[in-house]
């Protein structure tokens, strides 16, 4: 916890548009007792609207089921009205909804910490994964703190671009990245979601328009646009958690042997470089060494520092590109709601959002 230039007479009041899906649901599980935060205002679709909060089909498994406090409010339809009051709102809406939707709050100067991928490569839109670039965006913040609307990225790419931005700031340069990722049916949503009979027992090979975002979104996170990428999604039958095997070539004379020794360095002594915060996980990074060869696994590492945390293990050498490795991530904690709140968090303790 920060010290007391952040304790409040009063938590500030929030909202979520798209409330009642799976990323909004985890908005609020995670907004429930945050130290600075209270969710006042839930909207969502005129599907939704006049429901109160606790009676909605709840999909998650958030130990303390419908969050107790929101579980009284009244979901309200998206329209800027009902926010009014809120200090910002954070968007966990269909990203078609969200392109109409998130601007009029953007205009209205209120400012929103979106999960949507609508504006995600907008050049005036900071990309931001704050375990990976949450830096860069304390720089913006303090240089240009114009940014009304903040992104954070597809999941897939969230724990892509931790373990990457790590290898940076080791100073290994990246060349050319593959990557092939198991995502969990949670990743496809509530509506229209995924059919049991067309995900049990089976591996679908194709997410729609998943393997072009998340080429663009790491190059963006990362700030290079001739970095070489290359994804291959598929759906697999997992509840939370996005497994990612993940092939990096770097732009290095050193032999692959080195390349995987600086490679664990680099992970383990990774720190993000920014303040510690409520939804900020103590280590961003936590890797398995060589004696654990079957872990991450979802079930068992997905919660890893409250699911903020990006899991690696199986770093080795690699015929083909210098190095591989597993790694897993929460995809709608780490890979939406969570990096969303720590943002959130961010530019509040940076003065970009006044009490
Ligand atoms: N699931 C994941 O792992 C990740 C998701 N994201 C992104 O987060 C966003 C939310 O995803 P997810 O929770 O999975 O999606 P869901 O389909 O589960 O939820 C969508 C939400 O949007 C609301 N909504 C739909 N249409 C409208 C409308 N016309 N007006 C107002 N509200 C509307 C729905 O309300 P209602 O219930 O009333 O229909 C619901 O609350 C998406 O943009 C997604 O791409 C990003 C990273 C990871
Ligand atoms: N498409 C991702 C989740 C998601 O919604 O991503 P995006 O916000 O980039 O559309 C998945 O299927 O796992």
């Amino acid at each position: 916890m920060p010290g007391s230039e952040f304790e409040l007479d009063q938590k500030l009041p929030v909202g979520i548009l798209g409330a009642t899906g799976i990323v909004g649901q985890r908005m609020a599980a995670l907004l429930e007792g945050h130290p600075w935060f209270e969710l006042k205002v839930v909207g969502a679709s005129n599907a939704s609207v006049g429901k109160r909060y606790g009676n909605v089909k709840w999909r998650i498994d958030n130990p303390s089921f419908v969050p107790d406090a929101a579980s009284r409010l009244e979901v309200v339809s998206c329209d800027l009205e009902n926010f009014q009051n809120c200090a910002w709102v954070f968007s966990a809406l269909d990203s078609s909804v969200a392109q109409e939707i998130e601007p009029r709050f953007q205009q209205a100067v209120i400012p929103i910490f979106t999960n949507s991928s609508a504006f995600r490569m907008d050049p005036t839109v900071p990309l931001i994964v704050p375990t990976a670039n949450g830096l860069d965006f304390v720089k913006l913040l303090r240089t240009d703190p114009k940014g009304l609307l903040v992104a954070n990225s597809n999941c897939t790419t969230s724990g892509i671009a931790v373990v990457l931005a790590a290898f940076v700031k080791a100073g290994l340069e990246l060349d050319a990245v593959t990557i092939h990722s198991l995502q969990a049916v949670s990743g496809a949503g509530v509506s229209p979601g995924l059919s049991v009979m067309d995900i049990h027992d089976n591996v679908v090979p194709y997410i729609s328009e998943e393997e072009p975002k998340i080429e663009e979104e790491i190059r963006k996170i990362l700030g290079f646009d001739d970095l070489k990428v290359s994804a291959s999604c598929n759906r697999v039958m997992v509840t939370d958690g996005h497994t990612v095997n993940l092939a990096v070539k770097f732009k290095s004379t050193l032999n692959k042997s080195l390349l995987v020794t600086k490679s664990k360095k680099a992970l383990t002594d990774y720190s993000v470089g920014i303040k510690q915060l409520p939804t900020m996980p103590k280590t961003a990074i936590f890797l398995f060494d060589e004696t654990t060869n079957d872990r991450p696994q979802p079930k068992l590492d997905r919660m890893r520092e409250g699911g903020m945390c990006t899991s690696v293990g199986r770093l080795r050498e690699c015929p083909v590109m210098d190095i591989k490795l597993t790694l897993l991530l929460h995809n709608t904690i780490l890979g939406a709601a969570g990096s969303a709140l720590l943002n959130a968090e961010l530019a509040f303790s940076e003065g970009m959002i006044k009490a």
